[in-house]
Protein backbone atom coordinates (compact mmCIF):
# COMPACT_ATOMS: atom_id res chain seq x y z
CA UNK A 1 0.00 0.00 0.00
CA UNK A 2 1.55 3.36 -1.09
CA UNK A 3 1.00 6.86 0.30
CA UNK A 4 -1.07 7.66 -2.60
CA UNK A 5 -3.46 5.11 -1.62
CA UNK A 6 -3.27 6.17 1.67
CA UNK A 7 -4.50 9.88 0.87
CA UNK A 8 -7.44 8.72 -1.86
CA UNK A 9 -9.00 6.17 0.77
CA UNK A 10 -8.61 8.63 3.08
CA UNK A 11 -10.85 11.33 1.36
CA UNK A 12 -13.32 8.85 -0.19
CA UNK A 13 -16.11 8.46 2.83
CA UNK A 14 -13.39 5.66 4.81
CA UNK A 15 -13.76 6.24 8.25
CA UNK A 16 -10.89 4.63 9.72
CA UNK A 17 -7.03 4.43 7.66
CA UNK A 18 -4.63 2.53 9.73
CA UNK A 19 -0.97 1.68 8.43
CA UNK A 20 1.64 -0.23 10.43
CA UNK A 21 0.17 1.24 14.03
CA UNK A 22 3.14 0.30 16.88
CA UNK A 23 2.45 1.16 20.56
CA UNK A 24 5.00 -0.29 23.09
CA UNK A 25 4.47 0.23 26.68
CA UNK A 26 7.31 -0.50 28.92
CA UNK A 27 7.45 -4.65 28.56
CA UNK A 28 4.88 -4.56 25.99
CA UNK A 29 4.02 -3.92 21.95
CA UNK A 30 0.52 -3.54 22.15
CA UNK A 31 -0.05 -2.46 18.71
CA UNK A 32 2.12 -4.52 16.43
CA UNK A 33 2.29 -3.63 12.73
CA UNK A 34 -1.60 -3.23 12.96
CA UNK A 35 -3.09 -2.39 9.32
CA UNK A 36 -6.58 -1.71 8.89
CA UNK A 37 -9.41 0.18 7.09
CA UNK A 38 -12.58 0.77 8.09
CA UNK A 39 -15.38 2.07 5.33
CA UNK A 40 -18.62 4.17 6.54
CA UNK A 41 -21.58 2.32 7.50
CA UNK A 42 -20.45 -0.59 8.89
CA UNK A 43 -20.73 -2.31 12.33
CA UNK A 44 -17.08 -3.42 13.09
CA UNK A 45 -16.08 -5.60 16.07
CA UNK A 46 -12.87 -5.28 17.07
CA UNK A 47 -12.74 -8.86 18.99
CA UNK A 48 -9.17 -10.54 20.74
CA UNK A 49 -8.72 -12.52 23.60
CA UNK A 50 -7.28 -10.27 27.14
CA UNK A 51 -4.31 -7.96 26.41
CA UNK A 52 -4.66 -8.07 22.61
CA UNK A 53 -4.79 -4.52 21.98
CA UNK A 54 -8.50 -3.85 21.73
CA UNK A 55 -8.57 -1.29 24.29
CA UNK A 56 -4.83 0.40 22.87
CA UNK A 57 -6.02 0.83 19.04
CA UNK A 58 -9.75 2.07 20.30
CA UNK A 59 -7.31 4.74 22.39
CA UNK A 60 -5.02 5.46 19.63
CA UNK A 61 -8.53 5.63 17.35
CA UNK A 62 -9.83 8.31 19.41
CA UNK A 63 -6.24 10.36 19.72
CA UNK A 64 -6.06 9.33 23.60
CA UNK A 65 -2.21 8.29 23.60
CA UNK A 66 0.52 8.63 21.63
CA UNK A 67 1.60 5.70 18.85
CA UNK A 68 3.74 5.34 15.69
CA UNK A 69 2.45 4.72 11.88
CA UNK A 70 -0.18 6.23 10.06
CA UNK A 71 -3.63 6.84 11.47
CA UNK A 72 -6.26 8.68 9.69
CA UNK A 73 -10.06 8.98 11.24
CA UNK A 74 -12.67 10.52 9.62
CA UNK A 75 -9.76 12.02 7.17
CA UNK A 76 -7.95 13.77 10.39
CA UNK A 77 -5.05 12.43 12.67
CA UNK A 78 -6.59 12.11 16.16
CA UNK A 79 -2.86 13.30 17.03
CA UNK A 80 -3.61 16.47 15.80
CA UNK A 81 -6.96 17.09 15.28
CA UNK A 82 -8.52 15.51 18.03
CA UNK A 83 -10.84 18.65 19.04
CA UNK A 84 -12.19 18.55 15.54
CA UNK A 85 -12.64 14.68 15.01
CA UNK A 86 -14.39 14.63 18.55
CA UNK A 87 -17.17 16.74 17.02
CA UNK A 88 -17.71 13.67 15.08
CA UNK A 89 -17.14 10.69 17.44
CA UNK A 90 -18.95 9.24 20.10
CA UNK A 91 -16.83 7.36 22.82
CA UNK A 92 -18.87 5.52 25.82
CA UNK A 93 -17.29 2.93 27.40
CA UNK A 94 -19.36 0.54 29.71
CA UNK A 95 -22.40 1.27 31.02
CA UNK A 96 -21.06 0.48 34.80
CA UNK A 97 -19.33 3.83 34.57
CA UNK A 98 -22.47 5.74 34.94
CA UNK A 99 -21.66 7.17 38.47
CA UNK A 100 -24.39 5.25 41.34
CA UNK A 101 -25.13 8.99 42.74
CA UNK A 102 -26.05 10.61 39.87
CA UNK A 103 -29.26 11.48 38.80
CA UNK A 104 -30.94 11.32 35.66
CA UNK A 105 -30.82 14.64 34.92
CA UNK A 106 -27.30 15.19 36.07
CA UNK A 107 -26.34 12.85 33.58
CA UNK A 108 -28.31 14.26 30.62
CA UNK A 109 -26.24 17.73 31.68
CA UNK A 110 -23.16 16.23 32.00
CA UNK A 111 -23.08 14.47 28.22
CA UNK A 112 -24.53 17.63 27.09
CA UNK A 113 -21.69 19.82 28.42
CA UNK A 114 -19.03 17.58 26.73
CA UNK A 115 -20.74 16.61 23.55
CA UNK A 116 -21.37 19.54 21.10
CA UNK A 117 -23.84 17.14 19.13
CA UNK A 118 -25.93 15.80 22.08
CA UNK A 119 -28.89 16.55 21.17
CA UNK A 120 -31.46 16.67 24.52
CA UNK A 121 -34.72 16.97 22.75
CA UNK A 122 -34.00 13.26 20.92
CA UNK A 123 -32.66 12.23 25.01
CA UNK A 124 -35.81 13.33 26.44
CA UNK A 125 -38.11 11.97 24.01
CA UNK A 126 -36.46 8.13 24.35
CA UNK A 127 -36.70 8.73 28.56
CA UNK A 128 -40.46 9.54 27.75
CA UNK A 129 -41.25 5.91 26.66
CA UNK A 130 -39.20 4.28 29.72
CA UNK A 131 -40.21 4.54 33.49
CA UNK A 132 -37.18 6.71 34.35
CA UNK A 133 -38.07 10.11 35.73
CA UNK A 134 -35.04 13.18 35.55
CA UNK A 135 -34.80 13.15 39.66
CA UNK A 136 -34.41 9.29 39.47
CA UNK A 137 -30.72 8.42 40.79
CA UNK A 138 -29.19 5.94 38.87
CA UNK A 139 -28.37 3.66 42.27
CA UNK A 140 -32.76 3.20 42.68
CA UNK A 141 -32.79 2.10 39.12
CA UNK A 142 -32.97 -1.26 37.67
CA UNK A 143 -30.42 -2.78 35.46
CA UNK A 144 -32.43 -2.40 32.43
CA UNK A 145 -33.86 0.91 33.59
CA UNK A 146 -29.35 1.70 33.54
CA UNK A 147 -29.45 0.82 29.59
CA UNK A 148 -32.32 2.56 29.18
CA UNK A 149 -30.89 5.81 29.98
CA UNK A 150 -27.34 4.82 28.54
CA UNK A 151 -29.18 4.23 24.91
CA UNK A 152 -31.18 7.12 25.84
CA UNK A 153 -27.48 9.15 25.84
CA UNK A 154 -26.01 7.37 23.36
CA UNK A 155 -28.16 7.83 20.62
CA UNK A 156 -29.04 11.45 21.29
CA UNK A 157 -25.47 11.47 20.18
CA UNK A 158 -24.91 12.72 15.95
CA UNK A 159 -21.73 10.93 15.91
CA UNK A 160 -20.13 9.35 12.58
CA UNK A 161 -18.66 7.40 14.54
CA UNK A 162 -19.85 5.53 17.35
CA UNK A 163 -16.71 3.32 19.67
CA UNK A 164 -18.10 1.05 22.18
CA UNK A 165 -15.56 -0.59 24.32
CA UNK A 166 -17.46 -3.32 26.18
CA UNK A 167 -20.23 -1.38 26.10
CA UNK A 168 -22.33 -3.98 28.42
CA UNK A 169 -19.91 -5.23 31.22
CA UNK A 170 -21.95 -6.40 34.02
CA UNK A 171 -25.60 -6.65 32.45
CA UNK A 172 -27.07 -9.95 32.06
CA UNK A 173 -28.20 -11.33 28.98
CA UNK A 174 -31.55 -9.86 28.60
CA UNK A 175 -29.99 -6.34 28.74
CA UNK A 176 -27.44 -6.77 26.64
CA UNK A 177 -29.48 -8.11 23.88
CA UNK A 178 -31.83 -5.63 24.20
CA UNK A 179 -29.02 -2.85 24.16
CA UNK A 180 -27.84 -4.40 20.93
CA UNK A 181 -30.48 -4.94 19.17
CA UNK A 182 -31.61 -1.08 20.03
CA UNK A 183 -28.95 0.01 18.87
CA UNK A 184 -29.11 -1.85 15.46
CA UNK A 185 -32.94 -0.56 15.08
CA UNK A 186 -32.70 2.66 16.79
CA UNK A 187 -29.38 4.46 16.11
CA UNK A 188 -27.61 2.61 13.49
CA UNK A 189 -27.97 4.13 9.65
CA UNK A 190 -25.90 3.72 6.44
CA UNK A 191 -23.89 6.91 7.22
CA UNK A 192 -22.90 5.81 10.94
CA UNK A 193 -20.33 3.95 11.58
CA UNK A 194 -20.04 1.69 14.84
CA UNK A 195 -16.72 0.20 16.02
CA UNK A 196 -17.62 -2.43 19.63
CA UNK A 197 -15.12 -4.50 20.99
CA UNK A 198 -16.45 -7.00 23.17
CA UNK A 199 -15.93 -10.72 24.85
CA UNK A 200 -19.23 -11.87 24.04
CA UNK A 201 -18.77 -12.75 20.50
CA UNK A 202 -21.97 -14.70 20.45
CA UNK A 203 -24.86 -11.96 21.22
CA UNK A 204 -23.24 -9.06 18.69
CA UNK A 205 -22.47 -11.70 15.74
CA UNK A 206 -26.02 -11.05 14.53
CA UNK A 207 -25.24 -7.25 14.19
CA UNK A 208 -22.22 -7.19 12.70
CA UNK A 209 -21.04 -6.42 9.24
CA UNK A 210 -17.50 -6.66 9.15
CA UNK A 211 -15.13 -8.53 11.86
CA UNK A 212 -11.72 -8.23 12.79
CA UNK A 213 -9.53 -10.39 15.32
CA UNK A 214 -6.80 -8.95 16.73
CA UNK A 215 -3.95 -11.04 18.33
CA UNK A 216 -0.71 -9.36 19.96
CA UNK A 217 -1.49 -6.55 18.39
CA UNK A 218 -1.44 -7.70 15.16
CA UNK A 219 -5.11 -7.80 13.06
CA UNK A 220 -5.25 -11.86 12.24
CA UNK A 221 -8.62 -12.02 10.40
CA UNK A 222 -10.55 -9.28 8.80
CA UNK A 223 -13.79 -9.90 6.61
CA UNK A 224 -17.22 -8.96 6.04
CA UNK A 225 -19.82 -11.34 7.91
CA UNK A 226 -21.37 -12.25 4.72
CA UNK A 227 -17.93 -13.87 2.79
CA UNK A 228 -16.64 -15.49 6.22
CA UNK A 229 -18.53 -18.27 4.70
CA UNK A 230 -16.71 -18.51 1.55
CA UNK A 231 -13.31 -18.71 3.12
CA UNK A 232 -14.23 -20.82 6.67
CA UNK A 233 -16.16 -23.98 6.49
CA UNK A 234 -17.28 -26.23 9.81
CA UNK A 235 -17.75 -30.29 8.84
CA UNK A 236 -19.44 -32.93 11.17
CA UNK A 237 -17.08 -35.76 10.61
CA UNK A 238 -18.38 -39.32 10.71
CA UNK A 239 -15.00 -41.39 12.63
CA UNK A 240 -14.69 -43.10 8.92
CA UNK A 241 -13.54 -40.44 7.41
CA UNK A 242 -11.51 -38.90 10.87
CA UNK A 243 -8.13 -39.54 9.05
CA UNK A 244 -8.92 -38.27 5.32
CA UNK A 245 -10.31 -34.81 7.24
CA UNK A 246 -7.58 -34.86 9.20
CA UNK A 247 -4.87 -34.79 5.61
CA UNK A 248 -6.51 -31.78 5.04
CA UNK A 249 -5.51 -29.60 7.82
CA UNK A 250 -8.10 -28.40 10.01
CA UNK A 251 -7.49 -25.24 11.94
CA UNK A 252 -9.17 -26.72 14.80
CA UNK A 253 -11.29 -29.90 15.74
CA UNK A 254 -13.81 -30.67 18.60
CA UNK A 255 -15.08 -34.11 19.41
CA UNK A 256 -18.89 -34.79 19.77
CA UNK A 257 -21.26 -37.18 21.83
CA UNK A 258 -21.60 -40.45 18.99
CA UNK A 259 -18.00 -40.15 17.96
CA UNK A 260 -18.19 -37.38 15.23
CA UNK A 261 -15.70 -35.17 15.25
CA UNK A 262 -16.59 -31.21 14.37
CA UNK A 263 -13.79 -29.61 12.03
CA UNK A 264 -13.06 -26.26 11.23
CA UNK A 265 -10.97 -25.64 7.45
CA UNK A 266 -9.66 -22.45 5.90
CA UNK A 267 -9.77 -22.20 2.61
CA UNK A 268 -10.59 -25.83 1.61
CA UNK A 269 -13.48 -26.05 -1.27
CA UNK A 270 -16.75 -26.71 -0.38
CA UNK A 271 -17.28 -29.61 -2.97
CA UNK A 272 -14.23 -31.36 -1.19
CA UNK A 273 -15.93 -30.77 2.05
CA UNK A 274 -19.22 -31.59 1.53
CA UNK A 275 -17.92 -35.62 1.01
CA UNK A 276 -16.39 -36.18 4.27
CA UNK A 277 -19.69 -34.68 5.92
CA UNK A 278 -22.28 -32.12 7.11
CA UNK A 279 -20.99 -28.79 6.24
CA UNK A 280 -21.74 -24.99 7.56
CA UNK A 281 -20.24 -21.43 8.03
CA UNK A 282 -18.79 -21.71 11.32
CA UNK A 283 -19.97 -19.04 14.24
CA UNK A 284 -17.80 -16.54 15.17
CA UNK A 285 -17.25 -17.58 18.43
CA UNK A 286 -15.90 -21.05 16.96
CA UNK A 287 -13.22 -19.49 14.65
CA UNK A 288 -12.68 -17.21 17.31
CA UNK A 289 -11.25 -20.29 19.42
CA UNK A 290 -10.10 -22.17 16.38
CA UNK A 291 -7.79 -18.64 15.15
CA UNK A 292 -6.63 -18.06 18.73
CA UNK A 293 -5.46 -21.55 19.59
CA UNK A 294 -2.11 -21.16 21.43
CA UNK A 295 -2.72 -18.19 22.85
CA UNK A 296 -2.30 -18.50 26.17
CA UNK A 297 -0.13 -21.66 25.80
N1 LIG B 1 -0.94 2.02 30.34
C1 LIG B 1 -0.31 0.86 30.10
N2 LIG B 1 0.92 0.62 30.57
C2 LIG B 1 1.57 -0.54 30.31
N3 LIG B 1 1.06 -1.54 29.58
C3 LIG B 1 -0.19 -1.36 29.09
C4 LIG B 1 -0.95 -0.17 29.34
N4 LIG B 1 -2.15 -0.29 28.72
C5 LIG B 1 -2.15 -1.51 28.14
N5 LIG B 1 -0.98 -2.16 28.36
C6 LIG B 1 -0.61 -3.51 27.86
O1 LIG B 1 -0.85 -3.53 26.46
C7 LIG B 1 -1.45 -4.77 26.09
C8 LIG B 1 -2.76 -4.50 25.36
O2 LIG B 1 -3.69 -3.97 26.30
P1 LIG B 1 -5.20 -3.59 25.90
O3 LIG B 1 -5.83 -2.93 27.06
O4 LIG B 1 -5.18 -2.85 24.61
O5 LIG B 1 -5.82 -5.04 25.64
P2 LIG B 1 -7.33 -5.46 25.38
O6 LIG B 1 -7.31 -6.26 24.11
O7 LIG B 1 -8.23 -4.29 25.42
O8 LIG B 1 -7.57 -6.45 26.59
P3 LIG B 1 -8.86 -6.81 27.48
O9 LIG B 1 -9.72 -7.68 26.63
O10 LIG B 1 -8.23 -7.60 28.59
O11 LIG B 1 -9.49 -5.54 27.92
C9 LIG B 1 -1.59 -5.59 27.35
O12 LIG B 1 -0.50 -6.48 27.44
C10 LIG B 1 -1.50 -4.57 28.46
O13 LIG B 1 -0.90 -5.12 29.60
Amino acid sequence: MNADTFTSTATTGSVATARNLRKAYKNKLALDNTTFDIPTGRIVGLIGPNGAGKTTALKAMLGLIPFEGELSILGRDPRTQRDELMRDVCFIADVAVLPRWIRVKEAIEFVAGVHPRFDRAKCERFLANTQLKPQMRVRELSKGMIVQLHLALVMAIDAKLLVLDEPTLGLDILYRKQFYQRLLEDYFDEEKTIVITTHQVEEIEHILTDVMFIRDGKIVLHSEMETLGERFTEVLVNTEQATEARALKPLDERALPFGKTVMLFDGVPSERLETLGETRTPGLADLFVATMKGTYA
